[in-house]
């Protein structure tokens, strides 16, 4: 989830140990990836964490639709098979499960009048035990996601361990498919995998890391939903290189980043002051996930390229007078910059929407996440400063822009939700 704000550096053994600590001798597959944190980070190997198509000016034109549940932006509600049969997007389906995650977090400001965290159940010598499980956590994502670390550092105690938490399941997830060892990984492999989640959702962790997590989602509002859609995304990663239109690149969007936002939500809070409905929030969240992973396509085409992969949607391509011979050719020609115009004006509608969100997330959890958006929205920039050339440049945000992003990240995070209506007041 951090991602946007990975400056990684040196991986470390140690850490990769965490990775693959306790896992069962049956998935040796599963514990030689897990293990393999370290390589595809400083070897700047495609990420999971990284990874687009609709009827391009159709799209843009439902943009600012809503559908009857909230103020989601209805990009392609419903689009038409090549049979001419209408069919239910990839969005509408998305939609649901935003309202489920919503559902859940309702119920229990119903029940509760408040996003509460639950009391620890202390058994004797389980509380260390847990706080080392924490601990690691801590340890993982200061390594791996530095500055977005420090950001969690100004949420509450309760809520940075559990960001902690979501956040290096993500990792390891993505790492089974894309850590060094990822030619090994089966489906098989994603199915134990999905089975030790069910398990630690059901209070029965399989190693630390997984504890830690397990200790999460019994505290905080958290569903399972948008965790198996992630390991969804690694199995769809495993057999499809190719995107038809944006309908199937939104869902691949939504299972390996808009589900981090799902996951996120719940743990970093709504603030209790907010008016805005708590779906259009977790949509916002979605919202962000997706910008994430679009902008990350773009600005990765020419390394997917050459892993034989076009995150880029294929009649899109072809309306643009384009096709995947003209990318792995990598020439930038005014057809591909045209192409990528667009693209990143996509990016950036999405960015808009989850800007309406992060005013109303609870205050402390605020900074970090505009930190992260304006970092990653910024190399949109980039990849235009390159002359859309991201077929052999790769876009950055340079350090001095980060840090310039920090304070400004800082500031806008001090703007709030609108304090005339209080979220307990409205139904
Ligand atoms: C906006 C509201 C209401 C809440 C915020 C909800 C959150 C935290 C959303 C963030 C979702 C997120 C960060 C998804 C990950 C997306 C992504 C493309 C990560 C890229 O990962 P890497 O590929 O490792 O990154 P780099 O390659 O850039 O290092």
């Amino acid at each position: 989830m951090s991602c946007a704000l990975l400056y990684i550096v040196s991986p470390n053994a140690e850490i990769s140990n965490f990775l693959s600590y306790g896992l069962p001798d049956n998935s040796s597959s599963i514990r030689a990836l897990s293990s393999s944190f370290d390589g595809r980070i400083k070897g700047k190997k495609k990420s999971r964490w990284s990874s687009f198509s609709l009827n391009s000016d159709l799209k843009y034109s439902c943009l600012s639709g809503s559908n009857n549940a909230g103020n989601f932006p209805v990009l392609s509600s419903l689009i038409a098979n090549p049979a001419g049969e209408i069919a239910i997007s990839s969005e509408q389906r998305v939609y649901d499960v935003v309202l489920k995650q919503a559902a859940l977090v309702k119920e229990q400001l119903r029940s509760t009048g408040q996003i509460d965290v639950k009391p620890d159940i202390v058994v004797p010598g389980t509380l260390s035990l847990m706080n080392e499980a924490y601990d690691r956590c801590r340890e993982v994502c200061a390594e791996y996601a530095k500055t977005f670390y420090l950001g969690t550092l100004l949420m509450t105690p309760e809520r940075r361990k559990a960001i902690w938490a979501i956040y290096v399941w993500c990792r390891r997830t993505d790492e089974l498919v894309d850590g060094p060892n990822a030619s090994h990984i089966t489906p098989t492999a994603l199915d134990r995998w999905e089975s030790r989640l069910e398990d630690l959702f059901a209070g029965r962790p399989y190693d630390m890391l997984d504890a830690a997590l397990s200790d999460t989602v019994a505290k905080f509002p958290v569903d399972i939903q948008p965790f198996k859609d992630m390991i969804e995304g690694m199995r769809l990663d495993l057999k499809k290189s190719r995107y038809k239109n944006f309908d199937e690149l939104y869902l691949y969007c939504y299972y390996v980043a808009g589900t981090v936002g799902l996951m996120s939500v719940p743990v970093m809070g709504i603030d209790p002051e907010s008016q805005a409905t708590t779906e259009s929030v977790y949509s916002s969240a979605l919202a962000l996930g997706i910008a994430n992973q679009l902008t990350n396509i773009l600005r990765d085409v020419g390394e997917d390229a050459r892993r034989g992969r076009v995150y880029l949607p294929q009649d899109e391509l072809m309306q643009a007078g384009l096709s995947d011979e003209d990318i792995f050719a990598g020439r930038v020609t005014d057809k591909w910059r045209n192409f990528m115009k667009k693209q990143i004006k996509r990016a950036r509608m999405f960015f808009d929407e989850a800007e309406k969100g992060v005013t109303q997330l609870s205050s402390a959890s605020r900074w970090p996440v505009w930190a992260s958006l304006l970092l990653y929205r910024q190399i949109l920039d980039e990849i235009e400063a390159n002359d859309y050339n991201n077929f052999t440049k790769r876009a950055y945000v340079s350090k001095a822009k980060k840090i310039v992003a920090l304070p400004v990240a800082y500031a806008r995070s001090m703007v709030g939700s609108s304090r005339t209506t209080p979220r307990l007041l409205k139904t």
